[in-house]
């Protein structure tokens, strides 16, 4: 399998404090890597980095074996390449501006021509479709709609760019459980549609067990363990991944 993006040995520091200690790991092309960890154990913290938010104290990120973040900067080949989904699509979207706005509003760094062919009216209308929404939503503001709703539409300014990467940083937390499966059916249906990479951030073991191929779990800003899906949660090696698993009874019972 090809390493779409490349993770070596990040360290992230906030003045005296490690975050992040030396984490490795790449994702492959096509799959969810689920990551999880108690709160507090740096999964935000490696999500922020990787989409630019927080430059990373120490360690390299490539992306298709490009430098992405090398020494003391990010190298911005393919602005857009990599996108977030937030856990709260309510503070997440900016409620002064309608669903036009926000969904275009990732284009701004790209070329010109880019930006007129992806805000063009067809293309705007094709992707809130892709996400369940509809012509008419595109004038309108984020109030009018449900928490679900919300959230589609902030998947659909991810995908505004054409990303190959999306991080979803407990993308369905926030919602209510029925609506929960709805959203993330959407993203394993666009996964396929679109070839898409998932980094899939979430406290909910059995969500992170319905997603991911392969789950890496943090803990105190370590990567104690990656391994596939199957055998992180039938075999997991490390006493606090045994810890995570033994916490979920449906889980540990074998039910989920
Ligand atoms: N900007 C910051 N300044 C100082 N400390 C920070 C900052 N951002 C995160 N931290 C600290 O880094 C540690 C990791 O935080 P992070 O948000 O990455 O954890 P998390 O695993 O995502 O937790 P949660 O599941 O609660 O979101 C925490 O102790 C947090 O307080």
């Amino acid at each position: 399998m090809n390493a779409i993006l490349r993770i070596d040995q990040v360290s992230k520091k906030f003045g005296l404090f490690s975050a992040l200690k030396g984490v490795s790991f790449e994702l492959y092309e096509g799959e969810t890597f689920g990551l999880v960890g108690e709160s507090g154990s740096g999964k935000s913290t490696l999500a922020n980095i990787i989409i630019g938010i927080h430059p990373p104290t120490e360690g390299n990120i490539f992306l298709r074996d490009q430098a992405f973040w090398e020494k003391d900067r990010y190298c911005y080949k393919t602005p857009g390449n990599i996108q977030i989904v937030f856990q709260d699509p309510q503070s997440s979207l900016d409620p002064r501006m309608n669903i036009r706005q926000i969904v275009t509003e990732p284009l701004i760094p790209l070329p010109e021509s880019i930006r007129k062919e992806k805000s063009s009216h067809e293309n705007l209308c094709a992707l809130l479709q892709s996400v369940g929404l509809q012509e008419q939503h595109l004038e309108r503001y984020p109030h009018e709609f449900s928490g679900g709703q919300r959230q589609r539409i902030a998947i659909a300014r991810a995908l505004i760019t054409s990303p190959d990467i999306l991080l979803l940083d407990e993308p369905t937390s926030a919602l209510d459980v029925s609506v929960q499966a709805q959203v993330l059916n959407l993203l394993k249906d666009l996964q396929k549609k679109r070839n898409l990479t998932y980094l899939f951030i979430s406290h909910n073991m059995a969500v992170v067990r319905y997603m991911s191929d392969r789950v890496g779990v943090l803990y105190k800003g370590d990567m104690v363990e990656i391994e596939s899906e199957r055998n992180i949660f039938t075999a997991p090696n490390h006493p606090y991944t045994k810890k995570l698993i033994a916490s979920v009874p449906d889980i540990a019972n074998g039910v989920v």
